[in-house]
């Protein structure tokens, strides 16, 4: 991601929100799971039947069943935001959902059923092809990147290099040495999603064959410049596929896959956390606290229109987490954001081009110029016979040297002209359209026209029931005139009774919500626990293999959080904790005395004790086994030698043993 204009004036969208069910899989027909959503569309509500208590049932910008097709809600919800990503402003689609709801195959596609991304790619270049124009330049550029164990790393790269992201909550955060790939159609740009794809962190886990590892995002920029106005318009679009939020009792995640559902929790809870904050208007919206919200900082809450879609199954063994998805889903139509057009921002690549087009053909103008002024080189006529052969070599030679200078001049000006020619081709110009305007027709445009006006209409049609539903109870307490009192009594009786059953509803979910709460946490503590037990294995591993001298080195590293790297700072750069001991053959000898804490000398500079917390010990001590002699007097070992030397002293004569990795963890979290 490059760093983006920030907004001037701005006008507030919120966030809009989609959700899709997918069909029951298979295997949860095979295991005969109930359905427990019920989708309706045309209010956009979606309502979950709960074993234990009232329906429940939540609204959005749209809802999408079972059997809606990507096509539908890319001509309804997503055709609209691309529009305006080609008018010049950001714009960002992202699916969210448990493992396996079909995020990946609502962003990518599977089979007959095309995706959100291709059919992107698609729209994108038929706008190109129709306004094709004299007037008109465009430049289509793509970067893929994934976030996979809190790296990101560039999907289109060679070896899919380590990123670091840039910039700071103010400004923006940014990825600058992301690839970029300029591209020429739909079809190229289909290629590298599937080149990033295959490079993509993917694993199979019990909830999803291929359950994607990482949260991929997928970056179109598309710059616009009108020659008449000499303007630039430069719109950005995100198309994020998320990984799943997931349990671990039901993926049955273990070592590596454990780690990876750790940190994609880590990062889902993070976007809440950001999602939640900017709901409620906070003061302060943690961006920095993942990688995954820095990334999206400007899709959510910032310069950019945004779409979410939520996934969510079906299927009743999944009630929590679906119900978990619906309130993120709900929490996050709060979200305002303030989207601007961005009107030649500094680092449009496109006038980067057209600057250097512009020189390199400044620089064969001057070349020419300079070409005609020069006087040809003054050549003498071939060597006569009479010529000595002095003469005729040096005639020669000053022949190869003009015909050299005038080849190399003429390969000058022809690999400048090549510079351009493949510069040019990164641009692609109206007009002069090569295959360009083959594929779309004039109908397919007004097509396209009516089915955003289609959308647009059926969008307003789900605003006006929403809000008749919403008005409807207290139109109905206005218009009612009573003629008895007994009728009055009764009707304030029945709202009564619903004021009551909604407090009653309104007291389940909290009482839900609390338990979600705390089996979520309980679910994080477990897995908190596994991790740590890993780590402390191998930890232990560590001081166990890790030879001595290399051990100080280790302790020495330190995460540098703004860089996201392990850093080891210049030895001497930290203070020492503990006062070096003398080696034989040094100025002072090495004592107890002078080594122990409490050593009069030691007193005043060391007010801390830094030493870790001693554990007790892991490791049994056998006694020497006895040698099975038939002499009945043997020598017997001296006592003071037999008694067991404590580990610390044991190294007095050497170095001190530095502190294990174990010490520093200490107990914390084991079970
Ligand atoms: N709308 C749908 N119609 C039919 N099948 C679907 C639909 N959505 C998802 N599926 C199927 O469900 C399975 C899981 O889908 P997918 O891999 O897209 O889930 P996901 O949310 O991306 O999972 P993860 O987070 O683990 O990557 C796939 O086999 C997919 O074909």
């Amino acid at each position: 991601m490059e760093k983006s204009a920030r907004p001037r004036t701005a006008l507030n969208e919120c966030v809009k929100v989609v959700v899709r069910c997918r069909p029951l899989s298979d295997r949860e027909k095979n295991e005969s799971y109930e359905e427990v959503v019920k989708v309706w569309p045309e209010r956009g509500a979606v309502q979950v039947y709960n074993p234990k208590g009232q329906d429940k049932l939540f609204t959005y910008d749209a809802a999408y069943d079972c059997s809606s097709d990507t096509k539908t809600i890319y001509d309804e919800m997503v055709r609209p935001l691309v529009a305006s990503v080609l008018d010049g402003f950001n714009g960002c689609v992202f699916a969210y959902g448990q493992t396996g709801t079909g995020k990946t195959h609502t962003m990518e596609g599977n089979g007959d059923d095309e995706g959100i991304i291709p059919r992107t790619f698609r729209h994108i270049w038929a706008h190109i092809e129709n306004t094709a124009s004299p007037d008109v330049t465009h430049l289509v550029s793509c970067s893929y990147v994934e976030l996979y164990l809190e790296d990101v790393r560039d999907l289109l790269s060679k070896e899919c290099k380590k990123l670091t992201i840039r910039g700071q909550e103010l400004n923006g955060f940014y990825i600058p040495e992301m690839t970029s790939i300029v591209c020429k159609s739909a079809s190229e740009m289909v290629r590298l999603m599937r080149a990033g794809n295959r490079n993509r962190a993917s694993g199979r886990t019990d909830m999803n064959e291929h359950s994607s590892r990482s949260h991929a995002v997928f970056l179109v920029t598309v710059e616009t410049a009108h020659r008449s106005t000499n303007r630039i318009r430069v719109g950005k679009l995100n198309l994020v596929d998320l990984a799943g939020s997931e349990r671990q009792r039901k993926t049955g995640a273990s070592a590596d896959r454990l780690r990876e559902a750790a940190r994609i929790n880590q990062a889902l809870s993070s976007l809440g956390n950001v999602i939640s904050a900017l709901a409620e208007n906070s003061p302060h919206v943690p961006y920095r606290d993942s990688k995954l919200t820095r990334i999206l900082q400007d899709s959510l809450g910032g310069n950019s229109k945004t779409i979410m879609i939520a996934n969510i199954g079906p299927a009743s063994y999944n009630y929590d987490e679906t119900v978990t998805t619906l309130r993120y889903a709900h929490r996050a139509k709060a979200i305002k954001n303030k989207p601007v057009r961005n009107e030649d921002p500094k680092d449009a690549k496109l006038r980067e081009y057209q600057a250097e087009i512009e020189r390199l053909r400044s620089l064969i103008e001057q070349r020419k110029a300079i070409e005609k002024r020069k006087k040809p080189p003054k050549i003498r006529s071939k060597a006569t016979p009479q010529d000595s052969e002095e003469e005729t070599a040096s005639i020669e030679s000053e022949h190869i040297l003009a015909e050299s200078t005038i080849e190399q001049e003429k390969t000058k000006t022809e690999e400048l002209e090549h510079q351009i020619r493949a510069l040019e081709d990164r641009l692609v110009q109206g007009g002069g359209g090569k295959d360009l305007l083959n594929n779309l027709n004039e109908s397919q445009v007004i097509l396209q026209q009516r089915h955003m006006e289609i959308a647009e209409r059926k969008k307003r049609e789900i605003e006006m029931q929403q809000k008749i539903d919403l008005e409807e109870e207290t139109t109905a307490i206005v218009t009612n005139t009573f003629t008895t009192l007994q009728q009055e009594v009764d009707h304030k009786t029945q709202r009564l009774k619903r004021c009551l059953a909604k407090y009653a509803s309104l007291r389940e979910e909290m009482v839900e919500q609390r338990e979600a709460h705390d089996s979520e946490r309980r679910e994080q503590e477990a897995l908190q626990a596994a991790l740590i037990a890993e780590l402390r294995r191998r930890l232990l591993l560590a001081d166990s293999f890790v030879p001595d001298a290399g051990r100080p080195t280790v302790m020495r590293l330190r995460y540098n959080d703004d860089a996201d790297t392990w850093e080891l700072p210049p030895s001497g750069a930290e203070p020492l904790t503990v006062r070096p001991v003398s080696t034989p053959g040094a100025r002072r000898p090495a004592c107890l005395a002078v080594e122990g804490v409490d050593a009069p000398r030691r007193r005043a500079e060391n007010l801390l004790d830094l030493r870790p917390l001693p554990l007790p010990s892991t490791v049994r001590h056998y006694p020497p086994q006895r040698p099975q002699t038939t002499l009945t007097k043997s020598v017997e070992v001296p006592v003071a030698i037999k008694k067991e030397v404590p580990v610390e002293s044991r190294r007095v004569s050497g170095k001190p043993r530095p502190p294990s990795a174990l010490h520093r963890l200490g107990t914390a979290g084991v079970r």
